[in-house]
């Protein structure tokens, strides 16, 4: 038998679709994952007309807070949405890596030839996040229901006590070392000297250019309205600086005093976002122009618990250090051949300690006027899972309005030490 031929060819990001973001517990404190992805998903579906079936490969999405009957949330999701039921369908998780993870697992296959297109997003709520029942409750509940008689679950259920009902609540934080994100992201702060002033400019540039983008129409064929909402709540047009320096911190160390606030941390959001990608056929074939193509991709993880104990520049957030590099030089590339670069911004502090740790690896510095010009976390707000789908879409429509060759970087951190990063070029 002959070995399977595998052809590698460029993927193209054809548009992308999301709802607008909300705080949690706002408007969409009763909307579910799924219901968010649909709303997300459909609104691509309905844009590029993808509903025929077998015209979408398949659909990559997760969720980093996943209730259990959501154990193939893409699946659920293609099912209630408006894609033809037989896409098949499977959940990817990496913290908040988990949206541009999907789109570069959708890429792989294009590339490979194993399919011709698929949508790839994520959606995540801290509003409808799963509570579980405590560990001990738990035992006992599966002790009972594996008893063969009612006396047998008698006896299991007489154990239950009242401190075992208090639930099982997901934490912003991580389980190795117990602390939040915010919590890492201040130790980082302290080992790259990152002071309150810069992380204050860095959001308030967040909220006026993606007031700016909003403003000049940007965002009409990239944001579906869904529950009365028809841009990202959270964003701010007149934040500046100065009001955001009025912010009483609620992260940091006591030396050299704490300095992130709410308003340069992202808040806690509810959201989802799709991505849909296609080889250059199966596009020129529909007549879509594709807006970009995916070059590259690397992730990384940094060894954050040893780390952040010792206080050093490998903090939990900081695995795009390693990342952009790797990747970099696999790509030829440096970073002054960029036009644009996005940086998820979790933290004000995580995305400035970036920008130090890569100058310090000899990679250059990057021009502030080629930083996340259509605004980015802090301002949209960061629904887990979405972020890298949104930043995509993002990222290739900003590229396509360019009338030159352009290309544009992106860097996701991600819990757990990770990170995703990835390069689209226009040609
Ligand atoms: C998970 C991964 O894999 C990687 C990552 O991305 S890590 C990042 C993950 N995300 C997080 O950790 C979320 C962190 N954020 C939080 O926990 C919370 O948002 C927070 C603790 C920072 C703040 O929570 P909060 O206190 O409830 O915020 P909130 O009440 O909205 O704001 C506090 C004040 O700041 C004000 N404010 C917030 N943003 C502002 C802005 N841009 N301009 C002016 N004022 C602002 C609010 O109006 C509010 O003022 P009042 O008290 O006068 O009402």
């Amino acid at each position: 038998m002959s070995p399977q031929k595998m052809s590698v060819r460029r993927v193209a990001v054809v548009g992308g679709a999301r709802i607008p973001f909300a705080r949690s517990d706002g408007p969409y404190a009763t909307a579910s994952n799924q219901q968010m992805l649909t709303a997300a998903l459909d609104g691509l579906v309905e844009r590029y007309g993808l509903q025929e079936p077998g015209v979408v490969g398949e659909f990559v999405a997760g969720a980093v807070l996943k209730h259990s009957r959501d154990f193939n949330l893409a699946r659920e999701t293609v099912l209630g949405s408006r894609l033809h039921p037989a896409t098949p369908a499977y959940d990817i998780q990496q913290a908040c890596g988990t949206g541009l993870q999907a789109v570069i697992a959708a890429a792989n296959k294009i590339a490979l030839g194993q399919t011709e297109s698929a949508v790839a997003g994520g959606a995540d709520t801290a509003s409808d996040a799963p509570l579980g029942v405590n560990d001990s409750l738990r035992r006992i509940l599966l002790e009972a229901r594996r008893a063969k008689s009612l006396g047998g679950r008698v006896k299991a259920l007489v154990k239950v006590r009242p401190g075992h009902l208090v639930p099982d609540i997901p934490r912003n934080a991580e389980p190795r070392t117990g602390l939040s994100m915010g919590e890492h992201a201040a130790v980082t702060a302290r080992a790259w000297g990152i002071g309150r002033e810069a992380q204050d400019e860095l959001a308030a540039a967040s909220h006026q250019r993606l007031a700016a983008a909003y403003e000049r129409g940007f965002f009409q064929d990239l944001v579906v309205p869904f529950r009365g909402l028809a841009r990202d709540q959270n964003l701010r047009p007149g934040s500046t600086a100065e009001k955001l320096a009025s912010l009483k911190p609620v992260f940091g160390l006591d030396h050299p005093g704490p300095t992130m606030t709410a308003g340069n941390s992202t808040p806690l959001t509810d959201g989802a976002a799709t991505v849909l990608l296609a080889s250059e056929e199966w596009a020129r074939e529909r007549g879509l122009e594709p807006l970009a193509y995916l070059t590259a991709y690397e992730t990384a993880a940094v060894d954050f618990v040893g780390g952040d104990v010792a206080g050093g520049e490998d903090g939990l957030l900081m695995a795009p250090a390693y990342a952009v590099p790797r990747m970099l030089e696999r790509a030829g590339l440096g970073l002054a051949d960029f036009d644009l670069v996005e940086i998820h911004e979790a933290f004000a502090s995580q995305v400035l300690a970036t920008l130090a740790a890569w100058e310090k690896r000899g990679l250059g510095t990057v021009d502030r006027a080629r930083l996340n010009v259509a605004g980015s976390s802090l301002a949209t707000g960061h629904p887990f899972a979405a972020t890298g789908a949104r930043i995509v879409a993002t990222l290739a429509k900003l590229l396509a309005e360019r009338d030159a060759p352009a290309r544009g970087l992106i860097s996701v951190c991600a819990a757990g030490g990770q990170g995703v990063t990835a390069v689209l070029e226009r040609a």
